[in-house]
C-alpha cells in the first residue's frame, strides 16, 4: 500500500473547532485521509550540547546503577514483563503505536542519516500483519514514510498532526481538527539567521519545525536559542518545545502524539477500552503525551525507551531500540503461535 504515487489523497477538510492556545482564530487543520489498500545521559534538554559529553565528569557508574535499578522497579522491562502482559490481553485486540527517532532506529548526529535496519523494517512488517501498527512521529509523514517503507501500517507525521488512517464516516467529522503550516518564510528566516552557528540545521517538517543543535558547540547554544526565539517573536501562533538535541516549533494547537492516539484508534474502530490495549513505544518527551491517554484510559501498554531514569508516565521500559527490536519479534512470534494453535483446535475441534 505504501507507494505515495498510488495514493488518492482525499483532503478531508473537516473544519473542526479547536482550542488555540494563543490565538483565537480558527485555522485549517489539513488532515489526509488516505485509503490504507493494505547518549547521552539527558538527552531532553539539560544537556544542550554534543561536547557536553566530553567535559562533563563521567557519572559514577554504582550511583547511576543504583538509581537506574530503582527507576526499573517502577519501570519494569517490557522484555521481562511479556508474559504478564500477554496473559492480560488475553480476548482483548492489541493495537501497535511506534515512535521512529530513537525508538525503530538508533539516534545518530546526521538526521538524515537516521535509517532504520533491515531487521527492525521486518520486524514492524510482522507485527503489522498481526495487530494494526502506526508510526507516530515528529518527522514529516512523508519523511518518516521513506525511512520505514512498509505500506502494512499507518503513518501519523508532525507530531501527529498529519495523519494517515482510512476514511472516517462522515458523522465524525465535527470539525475538529485544524492546524497551521509553518510558511517557507518562517523556515527562511531561521535558515538566515542561524546560517552562521557551525552545526544548526532547519529540518522542516511540514506542520513542524526542527532546530538541531546536536552537532553545535556548546558555547553556541544558547546564542542559537536566541536568534531561534527572536525570529519566534513574530510568529505568535507557534511555539517551542525542545526535545533530543533538538528545538521543536509547533503550531500552538492542541493537538500532540497524545491526540493522534486517540484520532487513529476512534478511526480504526477501536475506542473501546475494555475491548482495546494500545501499545506505545517511543523515547521522547513528545511520546509522553500518547503515555498519558493510556494511563487515563486504564488500560494498555505504555513503553519507554530508555536506558537511563526518566520522569515518565509510561508503566514499561526498554533500553534501546535493539531491546525494541527483541520486544516486536517476540511480540508477533507470540500471535503467530497462538493464531496457528487456534487453527489447530478449530481443525480437530478442540475448545481454544
Ligand atoms: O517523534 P520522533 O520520530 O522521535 O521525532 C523526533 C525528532 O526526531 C529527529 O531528531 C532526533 O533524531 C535525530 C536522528 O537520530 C538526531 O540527530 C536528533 O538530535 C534528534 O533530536 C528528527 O530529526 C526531528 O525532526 C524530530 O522532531
Amino acid at each position: 500500500m505504501d507507494n505515495g504515487s498510488v495514493h488518492e489523497h482525499l483532503w478531508h477538510n473537516c473544519f473542526l473547532k479547536m482550542t488555540l492556545k494563543k490565538c483565537t482564530s480558527i485555522i485549517f487543520f489539513y488532515t489526509y485521509i488516505q485509503p490504507i489498500s493494505k547518549e547521552n545521559n539527558d538527552e531532553n534538554g539539560g544537556d544542550h550540547s554534543i561536547n557536553a559529553r566530553t567535559t562533563s565528569n563521567p557519572p559514577d557508574s554504582d550511583t547511576s546503577d543504583a538509581s537506574y535499578n530503582s527507576w526499573m522497579v517502577e519501570h519494569p522491562s517490557a522484555l521481562d514483563s511479556f508474559d504478564r502482559m500477554i496473559k492480560a490481553a488475553k480476548g482483548k485486540k492489541i493495537a501497535v503505536f511506534l515512535d521512529y527517532d530513537g525508538t525503530l532506529s538508533p539516534i545518530v548526529d546526521d538526521p538524515n542519516r537516521a535509517f532504520m535496519s533491515d531487521e527492525m523494517r521486518a520486524a514492524v512488517r510482522e507485527v503489522a500483519k498481526y495487530f494494526p501498527t502506526a508510526i507516530v512521529s515528529g518527522r514529516s509523514r512523508e519523511k518518516v514514510k521513506e525511512f520505514v517503507e512498509l505500506s502494512n501500517v499507518y503513518y501519523a507525521g508532525s507530531h501527529g498532526m498529519d495523519i494517515q488512517a482510512p476514511p472516517r464516516p462522515v458523522k465524525a467529522c465535527e470539525g475538529k481538527y485544524h492546524t497551521l503550516v509553518p510558511g517557507k518564510k518562517i523556515i527562511k528566516e531561521l535558515e538566515e539567521e542561524t546560517k552562521k552557528i557551525q552545526g544548526a540545521r532547519i529540518e522542516d517538517n511540514r506542520f513542524c519545525i526542527s532546530v538541531h543543535f546536536r552537532q553545535v558547540r556548546e558555547e553556541d547554544y544558547s546564542v542559537l536559542q536566541e536568534k531561534v526565539k527572536a525570529v519566534l517573536r513574530n510568529y505568535p501562533d507557534f511555539d517551542l518545545s525542545e526535545g533530543k538535541k533538538v528545538m521543536e516549533i509547533r503550531p500552538s494547537i492542541e493537538w500532540d502524539k497524545g491526540h493522534a492516539l486517540e484520532y487513529l484508534l476512534d478511526t480504526l474502530g477501536l475506542s473501546n477500552p475494555n475491548d482495546v490495549l494500545p501499545l506505545y513505544i517511543g523515547d521522547d518527551r513528545t511520546d509522553e503525551d500518547a503515555f498519558k491517554v493510556i494511563e487515563s484510559r486504564g488500560q494498555g501498554y505504555p513503553i519507554i525507551v530508555s536506558s537511563t531514569p526518566k520522569e515518565t508516565k509510561a508503566s514499561y521500559s526498554l533500553k534501546d531500540p535493539s531491546e525494541v527490536l527483541t520486544f516486536l519479534l517476540r511480540l508477533s512470534r507470540w500471535r503467530k503461535s497462538s493464531s496457528s494453535s487456534k487453527q489447530l483446535a478449530q481443525i480437530w475441534g478442540i475448545g481454544y
